[in-house]
């Protein structure tokens, strides 16, 4: 493709666009000749520092800020050079599937678009989700190491996924890929809000900046004349609603307060729970294959997109019976000597600690003993916010490592320790705690094992000294009780 082309495409002039181009690239180290190469200050590095690299290995065009200095390569000048970039990129990278959907929220991002996959693929579509647990397709799941990837992987997997024939993507748009502009430039049907609590406050300034980075899904993402699907039940569901009006996208809300997809009632079962919601005037029982409070509200949200995007709703309902348990969500892992169950769950953030308490809750009738730490170069202050809610719901809680990255795990613990009131017990290694955990387990009683579900590995140390240790806590579970 030629870089005019390219250039008006999207809006740009198309002076001096002769040469052909090969890719994109937002890491020098990856141009190669006949690249366009994304320059831009970033939290570690600035990548201005590196056109003369870029235009060196072969680079065509440099998007980068206007004050940005390029020479020997066509200066594509923008002030918001991810946002020109992205859409530079969405002309290279196609075809696109037809029918792409995004969900944001601080927990059930994963579950969510995990969930509208397998919907979609019951209704017969070729379906994919794109997320934390990487690119999935009916046949396999590949790791991307980001939730939301940059925007090269991101769009280049999903021209890969619709030359195999996927009709339907659901992915994942995490508030530093929405702010960082990693899922642009494609048409986005419709978007979901599931719920907004502490998290990443490192990362962003405030609780009100978090939220408006999610926000840019309903301001700027979807499309015109998308769906926002919103889950009502939330403290921050009003607001959420209130940028669905001002962008004037149609509005399908979910849950006990939601009037499209209305939750009437909820009642646990023991392998799962009955759902009686009305739709469209129809009440309707679902009888959901899957326990506590939180995935019933991520199965709804993700009838809501499905249903958004043009799936037969009877169809959609009739799916929910038949999902599959999402990897490292509420996975029940082991069942120990005694017969107490051992469920891994992905919480990592004080509100789905709370979540995982209460869906195992009304599941035991003895002790819920908890394992958990909090991850290292990430938002400190939900540290004893985490420990606080693991002990208001729990009869025993053990505090343990989680990907200490280039902290002291000692001081990581010692944070969450801090919100426990002394109530809490203290093994740093994961492997003891979580075998302390199960040995300690008796025939009423339930183990919760939270903060790593699906992950392979403790990720310690930072930079080049940076070692990921085989470690997966439903594989740690399994041999602790054999
Ligand atoms: C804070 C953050 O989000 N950082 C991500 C971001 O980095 P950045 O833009 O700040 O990049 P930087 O390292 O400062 O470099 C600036 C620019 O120079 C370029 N560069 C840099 C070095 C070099 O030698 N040559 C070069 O060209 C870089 O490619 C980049 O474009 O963009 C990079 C490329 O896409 C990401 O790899 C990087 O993720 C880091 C590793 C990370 O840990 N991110 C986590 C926090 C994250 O994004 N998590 C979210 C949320 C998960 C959740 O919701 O819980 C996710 O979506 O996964
Ligand atoms: N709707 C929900 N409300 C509250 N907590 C939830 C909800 N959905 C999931 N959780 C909790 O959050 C954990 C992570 O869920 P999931 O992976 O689906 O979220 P996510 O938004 O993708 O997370 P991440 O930010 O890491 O990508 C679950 O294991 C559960 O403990
Ligand atoms: N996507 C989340 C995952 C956190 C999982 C937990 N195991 C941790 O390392 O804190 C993050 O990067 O903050
Ligand atoms: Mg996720």
């Amino acid at each position: 493709m030629k870089l005019g082309a390219i250039l008006e495409a999207a809006g740009f002039a198309g002076e001096n666009g002769d040469a052909n181009v090969t890719g994109f690239a937002i890491d020098h180290r990856k141009v190669a000749p006949g690249t366009i190469f994304g320059a831009f200050p970033g939290t570690r590095f600035n990548g201005e520092d590196f056109i003369a690299d870029a235009v060196k290995a072969g680079a065509v065009a440099v998007v980068a800020r206007p004050g940005a200095k390029v020479e020997g390569a066509v200066h594509v000048a923008d002030v918001e050079p991810r946002r020109a970039f992205a859409a530079l990129a969405a002309r290279f990278f196609q075809p696109v599937p037809e029918t792409v959907v995004a969900v944001t929220g601080t927990n059930g991002k994963t579950s969510t678009v995990e969930m509208t996959r397998q919907i979609w693929r019951m209704a017969g579509h070729s379906a994919a989700s794109i997320g934390t647990l990487g690119v999935t397709t009916a046949d396999e799941s590949v790791s991307t190491g980001l939730t939301t990837p940059d925007i090269v992987t991101f769009l280049s997997n999903m021209t890969g996924l619709a030359r195999e024939g996927v009709t339907h993507v659901a992915y994942e748009a995490s508030s530093h890929g929405l702010s960082q502009y990693r899922n642009e430039g494609l048409r986005v049907g419709a978007g979901a809000f599931t719920n907004l609590s502490r998290d990443h406050l490192d990362y962003h300034a405030t609780m009100d900046d978090y939220f408006a980075a999610k926000m840019r899904l309903f301001d700027h993402v979807v499309e015109e004349s998308g769906t926002a699907v919103v889950w009502m039940d939330d403290e921050w569901s009003g607001r959420a609603v209130e940028h669905v009006r001002a962008r004037g996208l149609r509005l399908l809300s979910v849950g006990e307060q939601g009037t499209d997809i209305r939750l009437l009632a909820r009642t646990p079962t023991q392998l799962g729970q009955t759902l009686e919601i009305a739709f469209e005037g129809q009440a309707r029982k679902i009888n959901l294959p899957l326990i506590g409070a939180y995935q019933a509200a991520n199965a709804l949200v993700s009838a809501g997109l499905a249903i958004a995007s043009g799936t037969d709703a009877a169809k959609v309902f009739d799916a929910l019976g038949r999902l599959q348990p999402v990897r490292g969500r509420l996975e029940r892992a082991a069942i120990n000597r005694a017969g107490a169950p051992v469920y891994v769950d992905y919480a990592h953030t004080p509100d789905a600690i709370e979540a995982a308490i209460a869906a195992l809750r009304p599941h035991t009738s003895g002790r819920l003993i908890t394992v958990f730490g909090a991850g290292g170069d990430r938002d400190g202050g939900k540290r004893p916010e985490m420990g606080r809610a693991a002990c208001a719901g729990s009869d025993l809680v053990i505090v343990t490592d989680d990907n200490p990255r280039g902290e002291d795990p000692a001081d990581i613990r010692r944070a969450v320790m801090a919100g426990c009131d002394g109530k809490a017990r203290e093994i740093g290694d994961r492997r003891a705690a979580i075998a302390a955990a199960i040995a300690e387990a008796g025939r009423e009683d339930i183990v919760l094992v939270a903060g790593k579900g699906h992950e392979q590995g403790q990720i310690v140390g930072r930079g080049d000294a940076v070692r990921i240790l085989p470690f997966d806590d439903v594989q740690v579970a399994r041999e602790c009780t054999t």
